[in-house]
């Protein structure tokens, strides 16, 4: 009998709270399919072994059909040997009044060792999703100490942005769904410089595609109010939980997952950290949220062409002039 094909997926983080709601709908197959089996790989730290055993103990205790194998450690030569799926939630999450790239100094260090540890041990295929903030300039370090596998196969984490966004209009528009709004693109940063771009977005109802600048008929709200409400919202959760994201970060890590794996559904795009390929005049190279398709190959592709006025370019250049800051920082901290 044909040996089966198991998918196996790297968790970084795993005994922190968002791997706490990202595993089950993992291992539960609502991201690589129902159909598909997996092998779970947890890693954490040393001092996190006993609360990872539990996190383990919870996940034989759901019995799931699929769930193959599950493997925790402490060891990145463990962790990262012959890995599928590399999903790197594990750093230091910020606290209230800090920006996500006050973390830099603590979590870049992280990187640059498990990119190391990915051009050792992964496969040249793996998929890499840079969670741990800060996302893009993680991101960045990681793929730089993995010269051997493709640029294409690193992205960082902005799908939680995009779902914000689409969830904003949503409630702005009376009868309107998340889901019915689609198109807004996220520029840039995993940060308060990001730019939640709606002019090409739209929204699809009873059969019909309106935009969105119609359907919400508002333009100040769209270029003032909602623009800080998307970039600020990671920071509004961490003032009223005390916790930053978690949820809804680990379900926006499996949406962007599913999409990356199975492709991106005709004439749709989502917003993805990427290598820029220097489209849109952002420099080649930086880890930078553009919109992509993506095929059935997993190939992902910036969407191109889309006509860019004053407004968005001043905001397209100031997310990347801090990429650009962050990218000093970052190379100075691992340089040795
Ligand atoms: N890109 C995005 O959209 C989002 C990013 N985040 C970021 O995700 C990260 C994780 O957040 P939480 O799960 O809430 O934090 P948490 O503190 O609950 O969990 C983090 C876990 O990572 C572990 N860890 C630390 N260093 C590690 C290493 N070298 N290797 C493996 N594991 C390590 C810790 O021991 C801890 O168990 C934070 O940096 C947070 O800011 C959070 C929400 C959204
Ligand atoms: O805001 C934070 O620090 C956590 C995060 O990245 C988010 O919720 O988007």
């Amino acid at each position: 009998m044909a040996s089966e094909e198991v998918i196996t997926v790297l968790v970084t983080g795993a005994a922190g709270q968002i791997a706490y709601s990202l595993l089950l709908p993992i291992a539960k197959g609502d991201v690589f399919g129902r159909d598909k089996p997996v092998k779970l790989v947890l890693l954490d730290i040393t001092p996190m072994m006993a609360v990872l055993n539990g996190v383990v103990m919870e996940l034989t205790d759901c019995a799931l059909p699929l769930l193959r194998e599950v493997v925790a450690t402490d060891d990145e030569s463990v962790a990262f040997k012959d890995v599928d799926v590399a999903l790197l939630v594990g750093a230091m999450p910020r606290r209230e009044g800090m920006e996500r790239k006050d973390l830099l100094a603590a979590n870049v260090k992280i990187f640059k060792s498990q990119g190391l540890a990915l051009d050792k041990f992964a496969k040249k295929t793996v998929k890499v999703v840079v969670v741990g903030n800060p996302a893009n300039t993680n991101c960045f370090v990681c793929a730089k100490f993995a010269p051997s596998i493709p640029r294409e196969n690193f992205s960082c984490l902005t799908r939680l942005d995009q779902s914000r966004a689409q969830a904003q209009i949503a409630a702005r528009v009376e009868g309107v769904a998340a889901q019915d709004v689609s198109r807004v693109v996220i520029w840039g940063n995993h940060s308060s410089t990001q730019y939640p771009d709606v002019r090409h977005a739209v929204i699809s109802k009873d059969g019909q595609q309106i935009g969105v600048q119609d359907a919400v008929k508002d333009d100040s709200w769209l270029k003032n109010e909602f623009i800080k409400t998307v970039q600020t919202r990671g920071a509004a959760v961490i003032k009223a939980r005390k916790l930053s994201s978690a949820m809804s970060a680990a379900n926006a890590i499996c949406d962007h997952m599913r999409d990356w794996w199975h492709g991106t559904p005709e004439g749709k795009w989502v917003s993805m950290g990427v290598s820029s390929s220097g489209a849109y005049g952002i420099e080649p190279e930086l880890i930078y949220s553009f919109p992509v398709t993506i095929d059935k190959g997993r190939n992902w592709k910036i969407v191109e062409g889309l006509p860019i006025d004053d407004f968005s370019r001043d905001k397209m250049d100031k997310t990347m002039k801090e990429l650009q800051e962050e990218r000093s920082t970052a190379l100075e901290t691992v340089k040795d």
